[in-house]
């Protein structure tokens, strides 16, 4: 569903920034996988091209059978609507609306859907994320974990072909973190969500079912999960600390 060929990104500027060169991955219909590396390795830049926020310097990017770099801005605009979802640690949510007006915003946006059509996704999702019974309260009334629980939702709505998540536990507390992480691996496997998720927390990315690391612009590592997800955080952890990079890669933080 993803296929990444080839891709380096250099940042013009007064000084040129090689920030990717030559990364080339494929992403299967349904995979969760993780995006690690070090401080600066380039995995945001990597995030911001697959969302076609930003373009490759060379290289191309295929999703579902579209290569997004190529369309004009209109069809971009409507490709990203449909078939990506964003999920992002400081949550970018209407502080003053409540969450079922949040959840429902890229729906009414598209405005392709009938009312209850839009009512019925909102409740059959809602329910799946155990949010329903604060659907009329407003953003600034939730915890951390109630907000991200909210965010996933708005990103989940119009049913996306790729889920782009950017720390999404970045700003939670390690019990919302572990909630928030199940709740992701349920809508991976109950709604075939195919996941792309950049974190640098170990605890976070033994969910997964394949990780990605990249050091200096480079794919450097690929790990699949096995059996245990146990073993799985033990090898992340080794290949972190083979790569080197700074102390927050090497959290101390045991498996839950
Ligand atoms: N707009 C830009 N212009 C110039 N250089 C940039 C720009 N954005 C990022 N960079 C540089 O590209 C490199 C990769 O940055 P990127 O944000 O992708 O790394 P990262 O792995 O996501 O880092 P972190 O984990 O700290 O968020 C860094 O050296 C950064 O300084």
């Amino acid at each position: 569903m993803l296929t990444v060929n080839h891709v380096s990104k250099t940042y013009s500027g007064k000084v040129a920034y090689r920030a990717l060169e030559d990364v080339s991955f494929d992403v299967k219909d349904g995979e969760y996988v993780g995006i690690m590396g070090p401080s600066g390795s380039g995995k945001t830049t990597l995030l911001n091209i697959m969302s076609t926020i930003d373009s490759p310097t060379s290289g191309t990017v295929q999703l579902d059978g579209e290569i997004p770099h190529a369309l004009n801005e209109k069809q971009l605009a409507s490709f990203r609507a449909k078939k990506l979802g964003f999920v992002f640690q400081n949550f970018q949510l209407l502080d003053t609306l409540t969450v079922e007006e949040n959840m429902v915003l890229p729906l009414t946006l598209d405005g392709s859907h009938s009312i209850s059509e839009m009512q019925d996704r909102v409740w059959q999702l809602a329910d799946k994320l155990g949010i329903r019974e604060i659907l009329n309260n407003r953003i600034y009334e939730l915890s951390g974990g109630q907000i991200q629980r909210t965010a996933i939702g708005r990103a989940l709505i119009h049913k996306p072909k790729l889920l782009l998540a950017d720390e999404p536990t970045g700003n939670l507390d390690s019990r919302a973190t572990t909630d928030v992480m199940e709740l992701l691996h349920k809508m991976n496997k109950e709604e075939q969500t195919t996941i792309l998720m950049v974190t640098h927390d170990p605890v976070v990315s033994s969910y997964c079912d394949r990780i990605l690391f990249i050091k200096d612009g480079q794919l450097f590592n690929e790990l699949y999960k096995g059996e245990h997800r146990e073993s799985f955080y033990q090898n992340i952890v080794q290949v972190l600390s083979l790569m080197g990079g700074d102390n927050r890669d090497l959290s101390s933080v045991r498996l839950p």
